[in-house]
């Protein structure tokens, strides 16, 4: 384990860190409740060793306001274990209260400490396998099953993010909605299956087109989602007026490029799609606007024949 043991006597302090490097883990040492919170914030621990009588902020109060940092961010928990000359109820009482999760005397035998340890890297590591499992769960709820963009919940909690930072720092906002062409008839000629195959594919495609912008550093922070249905969004956090119609291009051009067969699609034989592109620069009033702008263009562009880009 990584341990941050917060004690203001050296002397101890080094007695139980070899200790403790002599049962496997790693230590760091704090000398004061403030250089405990400065290395709790720089680093990850998977234990504290919290000393309570320090001179200036003792260990309850520097446990309150480690955990306080803890409540920002969801499932985070480091145990913490008081060690403490008075083995007394009213401390034992207090530690718990100030967020401890247990107390060990430094008059324990050897033995004990061991234990404790022991039993601690039990729950670090249950603790890393359940952050894992978290961040797993985490990413799936935002993400489209089908397609492995983000879904459209994700999306608009991001997008409503970006728009607020875009208002306040007048910057530009562009936002792409693209409809593959005829998907009903490649649904009718093909089968679902091969339909669902087919919007991964332009999936991917878009997706491409999106990491392309972010490397070229064109519209860095540009990212895809799927909308919903056969219909996908690129959002443009900020970008230089006029880079949403390059990348609109750029969308039409690289899908018509697939060259997935759709007979139905008169025109072009292949799969192809049709894209609103619009950007409103300085950010102001509500974004939904910009939805609403999007979708004007993207329907002129289905108008004007389909396999085009319209923007503003
Ligand atoms: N295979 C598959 N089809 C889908 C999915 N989501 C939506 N669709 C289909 O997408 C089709 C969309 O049809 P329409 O809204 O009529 O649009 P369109 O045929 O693409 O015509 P235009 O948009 O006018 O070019 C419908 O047939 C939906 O069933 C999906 O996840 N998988």
């Amino acid at each position: 384990m990584k341990i941050l043991l917060v004690d203001d006597s050296r002397a101890i302090a080094m007695v139980t860190t070899a200790r403790l490097e002599s049962y496997g883990h790693e230590v760091r040492h704090a000398i004061n409740g403030q250089t405990a919170i400065d290395l709790f914030q720089s680093d990850h621990f998977d234990l504290i060793l919290m000393d309570i009588e320090m001179p200036g902020m003792n260990g309850f109060e520097t446990t309150t306001r480690i955990r306080a940092q803890e409540g920002h961010e969801p499932w985070a928990w480091t145990p913490i274990i008081f060690v403490t000359a008075t083995d007394s109820d009213t401390n034992l009482v207090t530690a718990i209260e100030a967020g401890g999760d247990d107390f060990i005397s430094k008059s324990s035998p050897e033995s004990v400490l061991q234990a404790k340890m022991k039993a601690m890297t039990r729950i670090a590591a249950l603790r890393a396998r359940l952050a894992q499992a978290n961040g797993k769960l985490q990413d799936q709820a935002n993400r489209d099953g089908l397609t492995g963009l983000l879904n459209r919940r994700a999306m608009d909690l991001r997008v409503d993010s970006l728009w607020e930072e875009a208002v306040r720092l007048g910057k530009p906002f562009s936002l792409l909605m693209i409809d593959v062409d005829n998907f009903k008839k490649y649904n009718d000629h093909y089968g679902h299956q091969a339909g669902d195959e087919c919007l991964c594919a332009v999936a991917a495609c878009i997706e491409r087109v999106a990491v392309q912008a972010n490397e070229d550093q064109m519209a860095p922070g540009v990212f895809a989602a799927r909308y919903g249905g056969e219909e996908f969004s690129l959002v443009i956090p900020d970008a230089a007026a006029g880079v949403h119609v390059g990348i609109a291009m750029a969308v039409v051009e690289a899908i018509a490029a697939l060259a997935i067969e759709h007979t139905s699609n008169e025109a072009w034989g292949v799969v192809t799609v049709s894209v609103g592109a619009a950007c409103v620069t300085p950010a102001n009033g509500l974004v939904k606007q910009v939805f609403r702008l999007a979708d004007e263009l993207l329907y002129q562009a289905k108008d004007a024949g389909r396999n085009r880009h319209e923007s503003n």
